[in-house]
């Protein structure tokens, strides 16, 4: 296969599995986001991909050939690493052009590519800047150039942009992702932002205590989450239990609802709905009916708290659907089959 393949990849640290049996296809050409809780083994597994650590198991493969132990240097990668810093005391071409120097490109080689790359990051002009007089933003885009200079097959990037302010950052996201758009670039980011793992990715892989919980595109693993965990860690969603009841409908808090089935063999579920598919409705005209404990009008929505036989839920509306309610209101809810997922416990 053309791409990366991770074949039951383990990593240990003395008796502690930091990766747990890692399997992952990536196809050339795509941008996969690898997201999950802090010492889930992201930065892990992408250090084991650069070859910075070695597998205690598995194999990895590059485009059909193992590499698990080929040195990092013979890997053709490019990296942007939080602790692979541009050197301060060179200009932005000279860092850009070094990897190609000690490979001993032809200077002017090394110069057409600096200024190939340059336009490419929207830097045309800046290659004798020392990298001291730049901004945050321009020197994150210029590592990212150093990194592409050799034409690497594969580029992992460790948390690239979080040092960012916030709207810097979203502005990055896109450029990031259309460069690798453009240059058709199978890449790999680690990240902890949710938002900037919807941006970038084909393929967002969501990790857990060591293993992958699900690998899907953006949308899938917003829609259709494989488990509780995945539910709850991307975006916002209220979780409900779920069981069969004697007649074997699917009560939701004592309630039946028609349309719902819980995973095959199981008695007992988690239900996932994401706020914006909770619609208020007339006390008793819902499939449950609560009480409304809080309002939260965030501008461009607003949230609205409300507590059914002591489980909290919250619906999201936009300020022209705002519901009209108020603190201490009965309501119903509606629930439809079609927005709900019924997860194993
Ligand atoms: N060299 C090491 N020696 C021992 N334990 C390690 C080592 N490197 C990582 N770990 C442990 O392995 C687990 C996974 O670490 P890793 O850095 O891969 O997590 P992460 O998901 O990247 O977290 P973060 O988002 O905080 O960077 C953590 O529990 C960490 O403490």
């Amino acid at each position: 296969m053309s791409g990366l393949a991770l074949q039951n990849v383990v990593k240990e640290f003395g008796s502690f599995r930091a990766v747990n049996n890692v399997e992952l296809n990536v196809p050339h050409g795509t941008f996969v986001c690898m997201l999950g809780p802090s010492g889930c083994g992201k930065t892990t597994l992408l250090r084991m991909i650069a070859g910075l650590d070695l597998p205690t198991g598995g194999a990895i493969r590059l485009d059909g050939e193992d590499i698990t132990h080929v040195p990092t240097h013979k890997r053709n990668l490019g990296m942007v690493f939080q602790s692979l810093a541009l050197f301060p005391h060179l200009t932005v071409g000279e860092n850009i052009a070094y990897p190609l120097r000690i490979r001993g490109a032809a200077k002017e080689d090394q110069k057409k590519r600096v200024d190939e790359l340059l336009s490419m990051i929207h830097l045309t002009g800046y290659a004798d800047r020392p990298v001291a007089k730049l901004s945050g933003g321009q020197r994150q885009r210029v590592a990212i150039a150093r990194a592409l200079a050799i034409s690497p097959k594969l580029f992992l990037l460790d948390e690239p942009l979080s040092a960012l302010d916030a709207k810097l950052r979203e502005a990055m996201q896109v450029e990031l992702r259309q460069l690798q758009q453009k240059l058709g670039i199978t890449t790999i980011v680690v990240t902890h932002d949710q938002r900037e793992a919807m941006t970038m990715a084909d393929t967002v892989v969501v990790m857990n205590g060591g293993e992958i919980r699900q690998a899907a595109s953006p949308i899938e693993i917003y829609r259709r989450p494989a488990d509780s965990f995945v539910a709850d860690f991307i975006g916002q969603t209220n979780l409900l239990e779920v069981q069969a009841d004697s007649a074997g409908r699917v009560e939701v808090l004592g309630q039946p609802i028609a349309g719902l089935a819980l995973p095959a063999g199981a008695s007992k579920g988690t239900l996932s709905v994401r706020p914006e598919d909770v619609h208020l409705t007339a006390p008793g005209a819902g499939a449950l009916s609560g009480k409304v404990t809080f309002v939260r009008d965030l501008g461009g929505t607003i949230e609205t708290f409300v507590d059914i036989a002591g489980r909290q839920i919250v619906a999201v509306s936009t300020p022209r659907a705002r519901p009209d309610v108020t603190v201490g209101q009965e309501v119903g809810i509606a629930l439809t089959p079609d927005v709900c997922v019924v997860l194993k416990k």
